[in-house]
């Protein structure tokens, strides 16, 4: 599992070190950690390092002193080095350090900002070390000049020094200019704002040099599932199991509008472990589902008569389906875990229960926020995702589940998970039909297996986020199988799924 942290409890978790005098100490692994990194990202990249040129760009904080330092440590091992000084200041022992080591040093002015971004856009490797943990919103005056200047395709390598500059450690909002990076190496531990959008569009890969903080560090802000965590929680059937023992997902989706949703769904559901699917809905969409996937079960009549473990509804469903909504009310007042997505999300109480999982993309989630009397809209959204998520499951009581290419899922009791195993590929109709069988045929399977989950060190009380989040990464791992570089239909989606599983489960 891969714990994130807040920026202000990375800094509360370094105190008692600098209280004891370490903070020198730190800056050191820090530093020489993410030289480290440079060297072994320009090694596999193929590249030389000796003669090869590095711009750092240090902001006047720790941040700076981090990359003028790693910088120093880079000229030792051959490399060219550049300084450009963003601030009014710079961090004395670090800047001292990087003198001695040889390297040439600009002070960044509005007039010369363009001539030094022309100069930077040349090396081979640049350090962003603007800002770090101790900023106060983005880049401002001529630093906010310079890094507009560069282009975000740079030729060289992009490494960010522990957060893309105007990134929010916190929340991932990103005040522009900022410069995209293609690894971010970032010290103690994985900051929240790292795998939040739009933080992780600019972060790239994310490596953690561990500076000593480990032991300081408090509950994690934000987490992520692993492959290790994924095989612990997904479920195996016992030799006396049978199919409804193993857990039965009640499935009311799709319309005449789009029949092709609901059999979507009963796919991702079937590819992902029910023992049975039951169908429910109008005729000839439950035609079309027996034709396409024999092994559902296609029922009529009301939610109370048909028993199930869980329940998905929504997919493929409008506002006038109103038979299929009173079947999703009737679903959530039935208490049993119910993945709740599109059509739904809009007919559904206000407050509902943990145990109910939204599974809205951007702009579902700006209008349920909207209805719930947040101001959001879309963009707002997608500026920052982990603010509205937060904001949606303390409002609706439920566990929501925000899709995009970090998925986010946050619990109404404020637990979090970022999941970023798919591929942009991922975006193709029925897609997120498929997510929600995923998720619906796992709250089915593993929903009352309360062991699973404290087993794997998740409060019981949160299992409902972690179910979901696992169902994104089986989705998106699936996705990423199923891409083999080029585009897919949804339907490969669930037909990757048992590869998957039988991988991870190994
Ligand atoms: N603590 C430790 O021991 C360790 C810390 N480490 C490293 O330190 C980083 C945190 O360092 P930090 O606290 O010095 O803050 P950082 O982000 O470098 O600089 C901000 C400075 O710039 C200013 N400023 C603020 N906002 C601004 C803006 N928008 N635009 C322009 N300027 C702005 C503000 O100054 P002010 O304006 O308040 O005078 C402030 O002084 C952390 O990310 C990690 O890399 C590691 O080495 C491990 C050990
Ligand atoms: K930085």
């Amino acid at each position: 599992m891969i714990s994130a942290y807040t920026g202000t409890q990375i800094r509360a978790a370094e105190q008692p070190l600098l209280a004891a005098g370490m903070g020198a100490v730190l800056m050191q692994r820090a530093s020489y950690g993410l030289a480290n990194a440079v060297v072994h990202e320009l090694r596999a990249r193929g590249r030389r390092l000796y003669g090869a040129s590095v711009a750092v760009l240090a902001g006047k904080g720790n941040n700076g002193g981090d990359g003028l330092f790693a910088a120093s440590f880079l000229a030792a091992r051959g490399m060219r080095t550049t300084a450009v000084l963003t601030g009014d200041a710079a961090h004395p022992e670090a800047l001292a350090a990087f003198e001695r080591a040889g390297g040439r040093v600009h002070v960044l002015t509005e007039a010369n900002a363009g001539e030094l971004a022309a100069h930077v856009a040349g090396a081979d490797v640049v350090l962003d070390a603007i800002l770090g943990t101790g900023a106060q919103g983005g880049l401002r005056g001529a630093a906010a000049a310079l890094v507009s200047g560069l282009s975000n395709e740079l030729p060289g390598l992009v490494v960010a020094c522990d957060i893309p500059s105007g990134v929010d450690a916190d929340t991932g909002e990103a005040h522009a200019p900022v410069l995209s990076a293609d690894l971010t190496v970032t010290f103690g531990a994985a900051k929240a704002g790292l795998l939040a959008d739009p933080g992780a569009d600019h972060a790239g890969r994310v490596q953690v040099v561990p500076i000593g903080i480990e032991e300081h560090l408090p509950w994690p802000s934000l987490r992520r599932l692993e492959p290790a965590d994924l095989g612990r929680l997904l479920p195996r059937p016992g030799r006396r199991s049978h199919k409804y023992s193993r857990g039965v997902l009640g499935v009311v989706a799709g319309s005449e509008d789009y029949p092709g949703a609901a059999v979507l769904a009963c796919r991702g559901a079937l590819s992902a472990g029910a023992g049975m699917v039951r169908y429910l809905g109008p005729p000839a969409v439950a035609d079309l589902v027996r034709q396409s996937c024999p092994e559902v079960v296609c029922s009529t009549g009301s939610v109370a008569d048909n028993r199930v473990q869980a329940w998905l509804v929504g997919s493929g469903m409008g506002p006038g389906d109103s038979e299929q909504l009173q079947r999703a009310r009737d679903a959530v007042e039935s208490g049993l875990p119910v993945i709740a997505d599109a059509g739904a999300l809009p007919a559904l109480p206000d407050v509902l229960a943990p145990q109910v999982v939204l599974t809205p993309h951007a702009g579902e989630l700006a209008a349920l926020l909207d209805r719930l009397g947040a101001d959001y809209d879309r963009s707002a959204v997608e500026a920052n995702t982990l603010g509205a998520v937060r904001q949606a499951a303390v409002l609706t009581e439920a566990t929501v589940l925000l899709k995009g290419p970090s998925t986010l899922v946050a619990s109404p009791f404020q637990d979090f998970y970022s999941q970023a195993d798919g591929t942009p590929w991922l975006a193709t109709a029925g897609s997120g039909d498929v997510l929600a069988g995923i998720i619906g045929a796992l709250l089915a399977q593993v929903g009352s297996d309360v062991g699973r989950f404290r087993n794997a060190g998740i409060d019981p009380d949160e299992r409902w986020a972690a179910i979901a989040a696992l169902g994104a990464s089986l989705h998106g791992r699936a996705g990423t199988a199923a891409a083999e570089g080029g585009p897919f239909t949804a339907g490969r989606i669930a037909d990757a799924v048992p590869a998957v599983w039988g991988r991870l489960a190994g």
